[in-house]
Parts: structure tokens; C-alpha cells; sequence
């Protein structure tokens, strides 16, 4: 593999950077990765376990020299870093991040960006419940989605940056800014805050013990729970972040509740059938093109069935 970039930044040492991390010393497609984390006991870890070819104690001496600096830390933490290291960018470097949501942080990074530096935002679709430095792995990207914000950067920054995660295993897709913060509200944002108040619910009913909850829990609640252990700082960011999109979804989605929850009232088994046999075909599709690669093989079944 060839190298992208000859000096890679991470600032932020959690589950996409450390992933980001091993992925690009398997691709071997940057010379020198220099990271940094806000906190000691961060970097002591990321020290140990060998994050980073060179792990700094400021932000400003891990950006310095460095050709793509890659903001890894959440979304409302990212005008800040800027603050902090946009003097000592070099120039023509790149600065990207990997925030969840796109509109806020360009809004907070681009305008303390220099001149003859460019902002590329990256949003890789891939992740896990954990957190911190010791949650990635190297296959973490591999045949996901990383959607590209280029908002206006050069088509050669873009071009150089969607190269860089292909090789780290993902497939790039380009994307407007709102129609970005959109699409993450449906696939992503809400169904986590969905997860979240399903849980919470599972944890207030006092009449099922929190004993019934562990014992019974099947895989349906089992991947809420998953869901729900995600890391709350992220998380409260994102929602305060992408606050119309996901007002938005969340009340289309309430909307659909009450339908369903009329047609549970008055019985009507039609309508309950016809919306479960539509959210199926959603599902079917999402495995025959491939995009669940943890269902098992007997879930590899026609949508046209
Ligand atoms: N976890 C996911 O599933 C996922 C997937 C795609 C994108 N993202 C996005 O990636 C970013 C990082 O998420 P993560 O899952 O790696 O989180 P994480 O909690 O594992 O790591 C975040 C890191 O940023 C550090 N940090 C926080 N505030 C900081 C600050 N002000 N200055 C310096 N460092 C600071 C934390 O100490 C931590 O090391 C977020 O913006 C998130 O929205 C997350
Ligand atoms: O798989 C998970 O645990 C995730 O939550 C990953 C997930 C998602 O919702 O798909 C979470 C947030 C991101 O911004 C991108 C990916």
C-alpha cells in the first residue's frame, strides 16, 4: 500500500482513533502517527499498549508537521481543540474529524481554520458501545460506509482524504451537509435514543425486577441494552448538536407510535400486519445488499419472499 500522508495527527485517543490508529498500520498509509489525549491517564495507556508512533503531551506538538490532523474527540469538544491548535497547522495540511453529526462542527471548526489549510469532515458509519483507548481494533472500518463532507474543500484535499479511508477499509460516499445530519437521525441518532428510553422504561417498571430484566433479556432487548451502554458524553452531544434533524425524526416517529398504538387499542390486526410486513421488507433488503454483515445465514433470505 502506498502512503496518503507522511504525517497523520489523531487528537482524541478513544474507539475511532485507536481503530483509526491500527487500520492505518495495517494499510501502512501514513509515515509518522503523532496522538493526543486530554488526560494523562490516556496517554500513559496509549503509551503502553504502543497507540501511536509518538504520543504527545499537547495537542499543539502532535498537529505541528503534520500533513492530516484527524479531530477524534466528541462533536462538542471540536471547536475547542480548534481553538487550541489552528496557529500551528502546517500549511497545506488537511484537517478532518469523524464527528456523528456535521453541521455544528463545521460551524465551530471552519471558521478557525488558516488559509491554505483545508477542512474535510469524514463521519466514519462504524462503531462500537465501548470507549477510550483500549476499545479499537483495525477491522473496525472494513466494508462500512464513511460518509465525506467536503462542504466546499478542494476537490484535491477530498479526493486525498477518501483515499486515505479506503484504505483503512471503508467505502466513501460523498454528502451535504444537512442531508448528512438528516440521514444520521434516522439510522442512527434516534434508534439510539430510542434504545436509550427502552432501557430506561425496562429500568423504571418496578413491578419487573431488575433480577427478570438480566435473566430474561432475549436478543431484541439484548441489542437495546448493547445499544444503550454507549458512552453518555457522546451521546448528550450529539443530541444538542443535531437538535432539528433528530426533533424532526423524533416526531414522525411519535406520530407512528400512535398509530400503532390506536390499532393495538381498537384491535385493528390489519393495520399492525401491513406496517410489520413493511418494516420486514426493510430489513430483508438491508441483508441481501449486504449491509449487515453479522446476520447469520439463515437471515439471508428474499426480500421478495
Ligand atoms: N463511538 C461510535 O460509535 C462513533 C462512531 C462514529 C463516529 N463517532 C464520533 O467520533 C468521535 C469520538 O468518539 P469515540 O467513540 O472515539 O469516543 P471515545 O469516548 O472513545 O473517545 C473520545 C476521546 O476524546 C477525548 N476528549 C474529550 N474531550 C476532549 C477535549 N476537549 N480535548 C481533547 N480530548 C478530548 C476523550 O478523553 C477520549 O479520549 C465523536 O465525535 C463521535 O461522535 C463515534
Ligand atoms: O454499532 C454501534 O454501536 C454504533 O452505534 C455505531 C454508530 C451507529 O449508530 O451505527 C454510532 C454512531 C456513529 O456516529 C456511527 C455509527
Amino acid at each position: 500500500m502506498t502512503k496518503v500522508y507522511d504525517r497523520v495527527a489523531l487528537i482524541g485517543l478513544g474507539l475511532i482513533a485507536s481503530s483509526m490508529f491500527w487500520a492505518i498500520k495495517r494499510a501502512g498509509v501514513a509515515g509518522e502517527v503523532t496522538g493526543f489525549a486530554r488526560s494523562q491517564e490516556t496517554r500513559d495507556t496509549a503509551r503502553r499498549i504502543g497507540l501511536c508512533d509518538r504520543v504527545c503531551d499537547s495537542a499543539i506538538e502532535a498537529v505541528e508537521e503534520a500533513d492530516l490532523v484527524v479531530l477524534c474527540v466528541p462533536v462538542g469538544a471540536m471547536g475547542a481543540v480548534t481553538a487550541e491548535i489552528a496557529p500551528h497547522l502546517k500549511q497545506g495540511a488537511t484537517v478532518s474529524d469523524v464527528g456523528s453529526v456535521k453541521r455544528s462542527v463545521i460551524e465551530a471548526v471552519r471558521p478557525q481554520i488558516p488559509e491554505g489549510v483545508n477542512f474535510v469532515g469524514a463521519h466514519p458509519m462504524a462503531g462500537t458501545e465501548h470507549s477510550g483507548p483500549e476499545s479499537g481494533f483495525a477491522t473496525l472500518f472494513d466494508n462500512r460506509w464513511c460518509l465525506i463532507v467536503p462542504d466546499g474543500a478542494s476537490e484535491e484535499a477530498t479526493e486525498r482524504l477518501e483515499r486515505f479511508w479506503q484504505a483503512l477499509g471503508a467505502n466513501c460516499e460523498r454528502m451535504e451537509v444537512e442531508h448528512h445530519d438528516l440521514v444520521c437521525a434516522v439510522v442512527s441518532h434516534i434508534p439510539h435514543l430510542i434504545a436509550y428510553t427502552m432501557v430506561g422504561v425496562a429500568d423504571d417498571l418496578s413491578r419487573v425486577s431488575d433480577q427478570e430484566v438480566i435473566k430474561y433479556s432475549a436478543a431484541g432487548f439484548r441489542d437495546f441494552t448493547r445499544i444503550a451502554a454507549s458512552d453518555p458524553t457522546m451521546w448528550r452531544d450529539v443530541f444538542l448538536t443535531n437538535k432539528e434533524a433528530t426533533l424532526e425524526i423524533l416526531g414522525r416517529f411519535t406520530e407512528e407510535l400512535f398509530a400503532l398504538q390506536r390499532a393495538i387499542r381498537t384491535g385493528d390486526g390489519d393495520e399492525l400486519f401491513d406496517y410489520f410486513t413493511r418494516t420486514r421488507a426493510i430489513r430483508r433488503g438491508i441483508i441481501e445488499a449486504g449491509q449487515d454483515t453479522e446476520a447469520p445465514d439463515f437471515g439471508r433470505v428474499k426480500a421478495t419472499e
